[in-house]
């Protein structure tokens, strides 16, 4: 382990220095796009200030054939596009992989400048994060770029989630983690067979009525309650992150054709502390934006509890219910995230100045 004094030096003379505080830019929707893909590719440009970040993606979903053909589409993209608010990532190949090393020796000097953050797949341990750290440190220094590139870390094996900590601690260059439920899922031998969402299987179910004798009638209409099978990565995503400064994401929600239920598992995410989620197919980005937006209602509350609160000590009643320093301290959180979005999100901005607080 690195002594404290020496975590934020750099790894490689001449790189970037390591950023103190990893920036809270709004990404309230990852969108991936392929590269390689002309007719994605094409749509990028026009996507540009309507989503949070574009990720082009190099990893699985690209055909083994087309690993290539996506960099160089990535590349292109890159050198051509002005990203404007948005932000720039990239998903590369896993560390094992016979492409990985190319995409980092091509990236980094191609369009290392434009890039904020390279998303890291199957991180099974701070030994992956520490190896991408002093690479990109040696490939920065190389090609002159002046600020440093983040890593996002994503959560795809059970050894992964285990040394969840010591991922979010490996590295200054750490911006967040995000879950993924399929290769999580077959890493943790998991019976099921989809990409992240629920299932109908795993359910809890009311106690059996008793009949007028008092006999349990087990074979009586029970209702059943369909569970979050991801509940418990998640929290662990959002407890490491909030300890160590970085930000937790949902990750992909599969079934395209189900926003409403896409909308249900974002907006759970977005309860537990989640800032934002992946988007496969553009009509995910909409849901992300509104999910992990604040509400207004939320908004108007959080302003009159503030408000009410003064210094925010003590306990006040409003509407009925107490209010205290823990609940303005939520409300602040609220707020401060409804401003940063507002920020670069003009309709947002326009919906959170309309708001009254009486
Ligand atoms: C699902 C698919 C096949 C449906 O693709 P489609 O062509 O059938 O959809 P469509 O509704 O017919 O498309 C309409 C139009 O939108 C375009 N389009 C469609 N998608 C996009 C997009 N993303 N970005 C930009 N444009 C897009 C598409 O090209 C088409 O253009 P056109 O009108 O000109 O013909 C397609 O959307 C897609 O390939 N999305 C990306 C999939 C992906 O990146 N998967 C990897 C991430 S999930 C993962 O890796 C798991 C994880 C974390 O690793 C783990 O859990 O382990
Ligand atoms: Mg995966």
């Amino acid at each position: 382990m690195r002594s404290a004094k020496d975590f934020f030096s750099p790894l490689a003379v001449g790189a970037p220095a390591p950023v103190r505080e990893i920036p809270a830019k709004p990404s309230r929707a990852i969108h991936f796009f392929d590269p390689g893909n002309p007719k994605m590719a094409a749509k990028v440009p026009d996507m540009v200030g309507s989503v949070d970040v574009l990720l082009g993606n190099l990893e699985d979903a690209v055909k083994a054939e087309n690993k290539e053909i996506a960099r160089e589409g990535l590349v292109k993209i890159g050198q051509e596009v002005d990203f404007g608010p948005t932000q720039f990532w990239t998903r590369i190949n896993s560390l094992d992989s016979p492409w990985v090393l190319d995409d980092l020796t091509t990236l980094v000097p191609a369009i290392g400048e434009k890039l904020d953050v390279i998303m890291v797949p199957k991180v099974q341990g701070a030994e992956d994060i520490h190896y991408m750290d002093r690479i990109l440190a040696q490939l920065e220094a190389k090609a002159g770029i002046t600020k440093p590139i983040l890593i996002h870390a994503i959560l795809e094996t059970a050894r992964g989630v285990a040394n969840i900590e010591e991922i979010c601690a490996a590295s200054p260059r750490m911006q967040g983690l995000s879950l993924g439920p399929a290769d999580l899922a077959a890493d943790r031998r998991m019976k099921t067979t989809r990409v992240g969402g629920g299932h109908p299987g795993y359910l809890v179910r009311a106690d059996a009525p008793r009949n007028d004798a008092g006999e349990l009638q087990y074979d009586a209409d029970r209702t059943t309650y369909q569970q979050d099978l991801w509940h418990y990565t998640i929290a662990r995503m959002v407890d490491a992150c909030a300890m160590h400064g970085l930000f937790p994401y949902y990750g992909p929600f599969g079934d395209i054709k189900d926003t409403v239920a896409c909308e249900d598992q974002f907006r759970n995410a977005f309860l537990l502390g989640c800032v934002g989620a992946w988007s496969l197919h553009p009509v995910q980005i909409k849901i992300a934006n509104k999910v992990f937006s604040p509400s207004v209602e939320d908004i108007k509350h959080a302003r009159r509890v503030i408000a009410a609160m003064g210094d925010g000590t003590g306990a006040v009643m409003l509407d009925g219910k107490m209010e205290d320093d823990a609940s303005v301290k939520q409300c602040k959180v609220m707020v401060e995230l409804a401003e940063r979005l507002a920020a670069t999100d003009p309709d947002l901005k326009a919906m959170y100045d309309a708001i009254e607080v009486d």
